[in-house]
């Protein structure tokens, strides 16, 4: 990282998974058509996910050495010490006019802590319903907060910041995606309907276990449907064998670099409700099952989907956790009439008109302009 004097900076700070990460990259590709001179520099964890994504695009990046807090004598002295090492580092490339954005994960606090020693402005992009423990603590040391919901506004009692309700900033290349390119990179037949699985960044073991018990069912669609499955890296082994045996189109993908191309060609999709991939199914008006992580305390992934399951655009399935077989049902039970009704995928999609905010990287990257 070098210091560059003059120059407007704008470094992102967070990650740890694809749901941090691929909103700041939204906003940063914004940053670099309105004002093509302005420095980006990514700060992230040492998360593999995040080297994954960034050394995929144009921006440069850190990792930091912040881990997350643990309650253990020895790891909360390195947790100690890892913040000051990261605070370190991030002040020494700070300059007068350097913007800090925080987007979520521990690695945010040492880069927001650096730049407020300084008095260097502060923004958050916040995209979850109710905003995780990194954004709450870094609110009040903000001075813009960007969220995808309203009700999250409400939420951040503890700041002046000024609060946009920008929704989810998408990249730029959801404007163009090329459903082509998934139907001949994975020998998928265009006349048929196609079915997406995905478990996001990080995959979902229990979705990838239902969907295998589902197979069977699944075979009885073939002459018309087929399925393209996200099933995570390191996650995908006893679903490909599974899929290989299938007598119906099931393409088992570990990840897919450009998802874009491959929402553009499913006419389902089924996924966990994190707060990037709902504003995703939603921007594309794909019908969508969701079935929100069940291990967070605060269940956030359930309100990130509620909005949108009273108007009618999703519906919401319970992962039961250890009861797989469960879980396979209750998506069954959803899934079944979708598969057979094109009248219902219509009528949901159709709900799903005017919610997604086009403009939020526009806007959010603006803002971020206006301070530096
Ligand atoms: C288990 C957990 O704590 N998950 C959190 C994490 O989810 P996670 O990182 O899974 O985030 P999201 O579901 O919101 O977004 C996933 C992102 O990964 C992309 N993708 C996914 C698979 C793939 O093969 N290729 C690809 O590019 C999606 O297009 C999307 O942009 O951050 C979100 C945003 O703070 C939270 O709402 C989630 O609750």
């Amino acid at each position: 990282m070098t210091k560059n004097n003059g120059k407007i900076q704008v470094f992102f700070a967070g990650g740890g998974t694809g749901g941090h990460i691929y909103p700041a990259i939204a906003a940063a590709q914004k940053i670099r058509k309105l004002a093509p001179e302005t420095v980006i520099h990514f700060l992230c964890s040492q998360s593999p996910i995040d080297a994954n994504i960034l050394s995929k695009t144009e921006f440069e990046y850190t990792a930091l050495p912040a881990r997350g807090f643990a309650l253990h004598p020895v790891k909360i002295l390195n947790f100690i010490l890892n913040q000051r090492k990261s605070r370190n580092i991030v002040s020494q490339v700070l300059t007068e006019k350097s913007v800090i954005v925080g987007i979520g994960g521990y690695v945010s606090a040492p880069a927001v802590a650096a730049a407020k020693k300084k008095s260097l402005p502060v923004c958050l992009i916040n995209v979850d319903y109710v905003p995780g423990k990194s954004n709450r603590l870094m609110a009040s040391k903000t001075d813009k907060i960007f969220c995808q919901y309203q009700a999250t506004a409400g939420m951040f009692t503890n700041t002046n910041a000024k609060i946009f309700v920008t929704g989810c900033p998408m990249r730029e290349e959801f404007e163009t995606p090329r459903p082509e390119k998934i139907i001949s990179e994975y020998n998928l037949s265009p006349d048929k309907s196609t079915l997406l699985v995905t478990g996001a960044s990080s995959g979902a073991l229990n979705i990838n276990i239902a969907m295998e018990t589902l197979l069977p069912r699944l075979e009885s669609f073939a002459d018309n449907w087929q399925v393209l499955h996200l099933s995570g890296r390191g996650k995908d082994t006893r679903l490909k064998d599974a899929a290989a045996k299938a007598r119906i189109e099931y393409r088992v993908v570990d990840y897919c670099d450009n998802i874009w191309d491959m929402y553009s060609c499913a006419d389902i999709v089924i996924g966990r409700a994190g707060a990037v991939s709902i504003a995703e199914y939603t921007y594309y008006r794909k019908p969508f099952i969701c079935l929100p992580y069940p291990y967070h305390k605060d269940n956030h992934q359930q309100l990130n989907a509620i909005e949108l399951e009273k108007a009618g655009a999703c519906l919401i399935v319970e992962d039961m956790k250890e009861d797989r077989n469960a879980t396979a049902e209750n998506i069954w039970q959803k899934l079944e009439p979708l598969l057979s009704n094109k009248g219902i995928r219509e009528q949901m999609s159709e709900k799903t008109a005017g919610i997604a905010k086009k403009d939020a990287a526009e806007t959010i990257a603006s803002e971020i302009l206006k301070l530096a």
